[in-house]
């Protein structure tokens, strides 16, 4: 029996686009405040040393290191205790050689003084001496000017999605507006004269539309703003006028649905007939998935997903998500969340295509297990009781049980 499609491997994905998409990076500004997720515009170059000024990381007494050396329990070192410094006070006093301040955590570390003792090892004897029963080194319980983050350096990158940590750290050298790019702008339909409206009541024979809010709800996670398209009957006149009229304002058209071989299955001519280049790949090397199609009309791309909902996702995750983040303006490399595990038991697979397997995440006695979710890809449940997907390379005929796994999270 014939191959149905003749079928891409997923590596090979990224060459059909190369240099081809449309990437609109129209920017905008916002406050940090609703900055996470969002992709920075520009490189961000710090204007402050950030902390600005030297200071103790301890609760103790700011010293010379020097003065310090050789303290020890049996042998402490005495200091003349000259002052205070108050938090959120310039420490105007310098300090002398023998000499010590009292300093809080985040006080500022007064001129002269280049190491910090914690009140731990010392003793305070009556109003004006410390004994110091340990030394410290120079720059010991302290941080200095500059030293999280430098003036003039780069603290991120054009195309970094930002997260609650650099929020801080924008925030922390006072950048409360960052500029960023514009979402790239998804429409999403559903196609198939069985779908209806989830809050319509479907006859027999009818069934209510997951893949519309599935996918848009995965867009938007991913970085992108959703048109919601609705349902295109297997219709050839109403789908090449819908996605016709989606490719004006949009960056991205997603389809799932129409994508296998039948009667009804009439995507690709739509496709291939709304634009040049067309249908690129029909077909690619993945489970479940396979009946996948990835067009370019113009410079626009398309992404026709298996109507099957665990296909569809599991599609827009390992092969939607580049194309997204690369529309978004992120750099590509950024971490993605996985967790590694221990398989639960053996798993067979298909040596022909890159497998992904839905799995369950359980701690047993300290130890992650993922736990293969077996079901059919047309059952949404099985992806609802999934934590993640665990990948099998291509060419590899299974995985064994108590085998270390990544598994991708959801
Ligand atoms: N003879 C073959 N039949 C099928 C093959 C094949 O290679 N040879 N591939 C199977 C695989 S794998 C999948 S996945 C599906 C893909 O089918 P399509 O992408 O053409 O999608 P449809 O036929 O329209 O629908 C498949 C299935 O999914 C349901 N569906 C579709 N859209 C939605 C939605 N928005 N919400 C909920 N459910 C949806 C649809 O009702 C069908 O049950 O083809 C296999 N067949
Ligand atoms: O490969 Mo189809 O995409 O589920 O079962």
């Amino acid at each position: 029996m014939s191959e149905l499609f003749q079928l891409v491997e997923i590596d090979k994905i990224p060459d059909f686009f190369e240099g081809k998409l449309a990437v609109n990076l129209a920017t905008e500004k916002i406050n940090i405040t609703k900055a996470k997720a969002r992709v920075l515009a520009r490189d961000i170059i710090s204007q402050i040393d950030l902390p600005p000024f030297s200071r103790s990381t301890m609760d103790g007494f700011a010293v010379k290191a020097i003065d310090t050396f050789g303290a020890s329990e049996s042998m402490p070192v005495y200091l003349d205790l000259v002052g205070e410094i108050l938090m959120g006070e310039e420490a105007e006093q310098e300090i002398k050689a023998g000499q010590a301040i009292k300093i809080a955590t985040g006080g500022m570390l007064p001129k002269g003084a280049d190491a910090v003792v914690m009140v731990e090892y010392t003793e305070t004897l009556g109003e004006d001496m410390i004994e110091v029963f340990k030394s410290v080194a120079s720059r010991e319980n302290i941080v200095v000017k500059g030293e999280d983050i430098d003036q003039e350096s780069l603290l991120l990158k054009q195309g970094h999605l930002l997260r609650a940590q650099d929020i801080g750290a924008l925030a922390g050298i006072g950048i409360t507006e960052v500029e960023v790019f514009v979402k790239p702008v998804v429409t999403v339909f559903s196609t198939g004269d069985e779908l209806v409206a989830p809050e319509e009541s479907p006859k027999l024979g009818q069934i209510r539309d997951i893949n519309t809010y599935l996918v848009g709800s995965l867009v938007e996670e991913t970085g992108g703003t959703v048109n919601y398209g609705g349902i295109i009957a297997d219709n050839k006149e109403e789908l090449k006028n819908k996605i016709g009229a989606s490719l004006k304002n949009s960056d991205l058209v997603i389809l799932s649905g129409g994508s296998s071989v039948g009667t009804k299955d009439l995507t690709i001519e739509v496709l291939n007939e709304l634009g040049e280049p067309g249908v690129l790949v029909h077909g690619i090397s993945i489970k479940p998935g396979k009946p996948t199609i990835l067009a370019l009309i113009g410079d626009t791309p398309v992404i026709g997903l298996p109507g099957h909902p665990a296909s569809a996702m599991t599609v827009l995750k390992i092969v939607g998500t580049p194309i997204i983040q690369k529309l978004a303006g992120q750099e590509l490399n950024q971490f993605q969340g996985s967790v590694s595990a221990k398989l639960s038991r053996n798993l067979a697979s298909d040596k022909g295509r890159e497998e992904y397997i839905r799995v369950k995440l359980v701690k047993e006695n300290n130890q992650l297990w993922a736990y293969p979710i077996l079901g059919k890809s047309s059952l949404i449940t099985t992806m609802v009781e999934a934590d993640g997907l665990v990948k099998i390379d291509l060419g590899k005929e299974g995985l064994d049980q108590g085998e270390e796994v990544q598994v991708l999270l959801f």
